[in-house]
Order: structure tokens, then sequence, then C-alpha cells
């Protein structure tokens, strides 16, 4: 694509559980291209006091990425942009320095917090106010955890994870809309921060900072990053969808509003867009979620433990001696026949680091299953348990949302996951389009394009993308009575209810 015909171009800095990417975008003639410049590991540090990010270390990282993508790029850079997972936040002291490493939101700190503050604060006022799912790792049950730290004392403001690196590039802290709906802290109905809510907990509000729209450009790049990495004229960097699902859901290739989404990766993310967020007392008790979406729009979505799953079960054997790697684990996978052992996949015992296989294992024999007999039933029994949960979740969102969807778009690194893919398309009887892998980066990259008028709406971006990306589709299997048994043994050994006969909880999540 030569630069005459180059629209713009964009840097797009994306970061998730497993591993960071700094891409090079660009967006031309109704098409946008995609080039990976930078790939970084990423994961928890441990301290004496627990999981923490190496967010110096990233940083690090993304002004290599910087630098690699201004030699590459065929022209100017017109933007630069941060989107990274959710609920992680960093604290800032009076001059604005950080005040520790990140905890990790798979720390145990945060043990039990959850059912004390709702011992002091009903579930259904903390959601009646958010909208948001009651996850014991949500910023606010963190941020009560963290309470009486020398830290927290010290704070004058709060950064989520990809606010600070927007932060260490510009200078400029805001709080991005997307991401602050992760915190729970945030009102879904006034999109201002709810700190009445705050207080009650014991959270100092006045460390909530200003609040920005995905779309607002911040500030241009600071002088020495932009001299050191030749950017020259400086470009800016911008608010997009900073929490990363936000970004994936904006370049799902999507015509109309009957479509679910199913961001995966280390989580999947499943759900569907509205444009007005749903906090009735049946949205609560399915425990569904209401983040902030790109252009006002609402994430009704819920998460699912994901490929986690299997990334833990890889590391503990990887630990064992045998490093299969992913390929080789879904090739056994799918071999392995359909109809072994199924779990919860949100199951509390699997949300922390450890013996995945074990522990899997272990909910199999509760339930009075043969518990999975090698490494690819395991994985088989996740990937089974993942798309019968898929179902049971998307059944209860559109229910919710007062609508069905049609199709199901898989996007995200998970999208190549044929034999997870497959199994969705079957379970959930509906067609499923997998693709594009990089819809977050892609997201980053076209929400710059909007912020500066090179595109008009999230519907065009989604043509764009649609246009530039194919997707693989897999249509579900005509052998309805195998999935169909599949299922509802799915629900009789994990004794989750389906949605027709589920009654309203005590608010945390079935
Ligand atoms: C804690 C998770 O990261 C968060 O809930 C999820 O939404 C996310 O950010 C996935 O990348």
């Amino acid at each position: 694509m030569s630069s005459a015909q180059a629209l713009a171009r964009y840097i797009a800095v994306d970061l998730g559980a497993e591993s960071g990417r700094v891409q090079l975008g660009t967006v031309a003639g109704g098409r946008v291209k995609l080039e990976e410049i930078h790939r970084f590991a990423n994961g928890p540090v441990r301290l004496p006091n627990g999981l923490h990010w190496d967010v110096l270390g990233i940083h690090r990282e993304i002004l290599t990425g910087i630098k690699a993508a201004a030699r590459r790029a065929d022209g100017p850079i017109d933007g630069i942009a941060v989107d990274a997972w959710g609920c992680d936040y960093g604290l800032l002291d009076r001059d604005g320095d950080l005040l520790g490493n990140p905890f990790h939101y798979r720390d145990h700190r945060t043990d039990g917090v959850m059912e004390q503050v709702l011992e002091q604060i009903p579930a259904e006022e903390i959601y009646g106010a958010t909208g948001i799912q009651f996850m014991p790792f949500n910023t606010i049950f963190q941020l009560a955890a963290h309470k009486g730290s020398a830290q927290l004392d010290a704070a004058r403001a709060l950064a989520t994870i990809p606010d600070l690196l927007a932060y260490w590039l510009c200078g400029r802290l805001a709080g991005e809309r997307t991401a602050a709906s992760t915190t729970q802290l945030l009102d879904v109905h006034t999109g201002d921060w709810a700190r009445e809510l705050a207080v009650r907990i014991g959270i100092p509000a006045q460390i909530l900072p200003p609040l920005v729209d995905a779309g607002t450009v911040l500030a241009p790049l600071r002088p020495e990053i932009a001299a050191e990495s030749g950017l020259d004229p400086v470009p800016d960097v911008i608010a997009i969808g900073a929490h990363d699902t936000a970004s994936a859901v904006v370049s799902v290739p999507a015509r109309g509003k009957d479509f679910a989404y199913l961001s995966s990766g280390t989580w999947s993310l499943l759900g569907m867009e509205l444009d007005e967020p749903v906090t009735s007392e049946e949205a609560r008790a399915y425990n569904l979620t209401n983040e902030g979406g790109v252009d006002g729009t609402i994430r009704l979505l819920r998460n699912v433990m994901g490929l986690w799953l299997v990334q833990e079960c890889r590391r503990q054997w990887a630990r064992e001696g045998v490093d299969h790697d992913y390929d080789a684990l879904h090739r056994m996978a799918q071999a392995t026949p359909l109809g072994g052992p199924l779990i919860d996949p949100d199951a509390p015992e699997l949300l922390h680091p450890g013996d995945m296989p074990a522990r899997i294992a272990e909910l199999c024999i509760r339930s009075g299953q043969e518990p999975p007999k090698d490494a690819g039933a395991t994985i088989r029994t996740a990937l089974e348990s993942l798309a019968c949960k898929y179902r049971l979740v998307l059944e209860r969102i559109e229910r919710v949302a007062g609508r069905r969807a049609e199709v199901v778009h898989v996007v995200g690194g998970g999208s190549r996951n044929a034999t997870l893919c497959q199994l969705a398309a079957d379970i959930l009887d509906r067609p499923v389009h997998a693709g594009p892998i990089e819809a977050t980066a892609l997201g980053n990259v076209m929400t710059q394009a909007l912020a500066q008028g090179k595109v008009d709406s999230l519907a065009e971006i989604r043509e764009i993308v649609g246009a530039s990306f194919s997707s693989d589709v897999y249509e579900p299997s005509t052998d309805r009575a195998a999935y169909e048994e599949l299922y509802a043994r799915f629900l009789s050994v994990t004794g989750l209810a389906p949605v027709a006969d589920f009654a309203p909880t005590q608010g945390t999540n079935p």
C-alpha cells in the first residue's frame, strides 16, 4: 500500500495477560492493514506481598515497539493508543509518581473481601449504580483490600493499567470510560464516578481521575520519546477503548444488532451490544455486566474463565517436564471423543495459578465423574465445558437483551482454536464466525481513526474490518441429539440452572 494511498497510520499498543503487542495500523482506501512490529511476553511477578505486574518492563517494551514502528512506517504516524486488560490499577503520589508495582488480579489479597463488602452494602445497590458483574478481583474489591496500606494513604490518583501507560507516554492522566467501567466504581447511568459508593467502602474518592470518552485526544507524545523514536511530526496519544475487550468489540465484523461476540483469549468475554444498560434484578441474578463500549454503547457480557484453563494446564505439564505446544494440545483434544467429563469452567477453584489438571480432575471426581485420563482428555473437558457455559451465558444475555443473536463472532487469539469454535457452534446451535485474530489492536487503530474523523462510525469501522479480514465460518452440527444430551449433562453435573427455571440469588455469580 503506497503512502500516496495511505490515509492514516497508527501505533496500537495492545496488552494482554500473556503477551503485549505493538502493531502498526494503516487505514487507506476503505481497508485497514495491521503489521505486528513488536511482541513480548507478559505475566505475573511474585513478590513477598503477592502477585504483581512488571509495568516498568511493559513500558520499556512499548518504547522499543514505538521506535521499531517509527522505523517501519512509510510515512508520518498520526496517533498512538494503549489498550489493556481490565480491573488492575496503579496508584500515583502527589508528584504523579507510581507508588509501587500494580497487583495482579489473580492475587489472593482479595480472598473474602467481596463478601465482606457485600455485608456492608447490598449487591442490589452496587449493581443498581454500576451494572457491573461481581468478581472478587474487581477494582472496588482490590481497593477495599488495599485499605489502610501506606500506598493507598499516600495515593493522590488511581490509574487503570491502560491509563497509566498512556500517562507515561504523554504526561496526561485521564480515566478512559470503558476501562473505568471495569472498576465497578463508575455509575453506569451518569457516566461519572460513583463517589458516594467509594466513600462508603472507605476508598478515597479524590483519587478517581477525570474521565474521558474513547476517541478523545489526550496530548502529544512526550517530546523525548518522539525524539528518541525519530517521530516527526509528533503524534498524539489518543484515548480509545482502553479496556481491551471494548476495542475488540469495536472491530467485530458484524452488521445490524442481532449478533453476539466472544472475545476469546485468556478470558472468554461473551456478550451483546446494547444502546442502554440493563441493571434489572434478572441481569443481576445472572451476574451480567454492563461494561462501557466505544461510541456510548454498552457491552452486556459475562466473563467466562476462558483459555486460561488451557494455559495453566500447559504450564503445569511443563513444570512436570512435558512441554506440549498449543497446537499439539488441540490436536490431542480434537482426537479425544465427544462426551467426556464436564465441569463449570467458572468454579472459583480455577481462578488462581496452580495445578490446573489436578483441579479439573478434582472437580470431575467431586461431581461423580471419572476424571480425564490424559492431557488430551483434560483439554477436551476444558473446551467442551467452556462451550456449554457459553450456551448458558448467551441464553441469559439474550433473555435480558430481549433479542436473539443469529450469529456469534469469535475474535481474538482464541478464534484460531478450531476445536472450540466448532464446539461452540454445535452447542450454541448457530453459526460461529471466527476472526479477526487481532481484533483488539484493530479496534484500537480504528478508534484512533474515528477520533481523527478518518472514519465516521462503528458501522463503517466494522465494514472496513470485514472487507479487510476474512472469517472462518463454523456451522452447527445437524446431530442435535448428541449436543443437546451433552448440554443437559453439563447442567446436571454442574448443578447450573438453565434460563427457564432460574431463581434470583443474593448477588455473587452462579
Ligand atoms: C480481569 C480481566 O482481565 C477482565 O475482567 C477482562 O475483562 C479483561 O480485561 C480481559 O482481557
